[in-house]
């Protein structure tokens, strides 16, 4: 496997806050990293600087052997625990609108044939995600588990390279959890997605990941809490993606 993403010395800090300090890592295409660490580690500010949402104070991000340009490209998609949809589009509308502010960035819509062609993938990737009788509804309509899919969707129909997940099924009962994670699952080997998700849940980063990163604070200083940073003080790798994958059919009960 190639390496898809290279963290250098790689610092995140708020003023005199450091959130992340000395950050060396490699993600390797294909990869299903699961992020965790205590609140407040930099998880989130992790993901804003791979999504390209924010810079580095200090140190280099590549993708692909470049630097990555901080600002949100086609390449990368992401989806968060609290999703937000247009409540007056169906969902069909909305997934094409995130293909529209992809394609059509000036105008955000097309036309004539691009415009069917949209209509189509777009339908298309409602069905893989499960909405496939349920491309008409208004989110209002639909559940918290059908929102998340359709977030999944809308993100997935850009066909980015780089799928990030932020506490993506944090919100859900433990058994439409369940069930979505057998569809990402499904959805990364089928795309060939390269996924980083954060989760405060360890059971599912270690069912999920092929390689779980903890993020944390080497070093505290009681009388000043933001001298140091969290960087990674755990990187364990799980399983290689073929052992993954072949478990994907199967749905673990989680016990919470
Ligand atoms: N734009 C910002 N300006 C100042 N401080 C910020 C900013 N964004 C994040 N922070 C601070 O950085 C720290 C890390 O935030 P972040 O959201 O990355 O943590 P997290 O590990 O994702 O937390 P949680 O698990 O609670 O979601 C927090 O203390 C937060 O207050």
């Amino acid at each position: 496997m190639s390496t898809l993403l290279s963290l250098r010395d790689v610092w995140v800090e708020y003023g005199d806050r450091i959130i992340i300090e000395k950050l060396d890592l490699d993600i390797q295409a294909g990869a299903f990293v699961s992020i965790i660490g205590p609140s407040g580690a930099g998880k989130s500010s992790f993901l804003r600087l791979i999504l390209g949402q924010e810079a580095p104070t200090r140190g280099t991000i590549l993708l692909d052997g470049a630097p990555l340009i901080p600002e949100c490209g086609p390449d990368r998609g992401v989806v968060f625990q609290r999703y937000s949809v247009f409540p007056h589009l169906s969902a069909l509308r909305n997934t094409i609108l995130g293909m529209e502010c992809a394609q059509a960035p000036l105008t955000g819509r097309l036309f004539g044939a691009a415009r069917r062609a949209a209509k189509d993938e777009a339908a298309a990737m409602l069905t893989a995600v499960g909405l496939g009788d349920s491309m008409h509804l208004f989110p209002a309509q639909m559940s918290g588990g059908m929102q998340q899919r359709l977030a999944i969707a809308q993100a997935l129909v850009k066909r980015p390279r780089i799928l990030l997940l932020d506490e993506p099924f944090g919100a859900l009962d433990p058994g439409i959890r369940a069930d979505m994670h057998a569809l990402i699952r499904g959805l990364w080997r089928d795309y060939s997605l390269t996924i980083i998700m954060v989760t405060h849940d360890i059971r599912e980063a270690f069912t999920l990941g092929t390689r779980v990163l903890a993020l944390d604070k080497r070093r505290h200083d009681p009388h000043a809490p933001h001298r140091f940073g969290a960087t990674a003080v755990y990187d364990l790798p799980m399983r290689d993606r073929a052992e993954n994958s072949l478990g994907s059919e199967e749905v673990l009960p989680l016990t919470e």
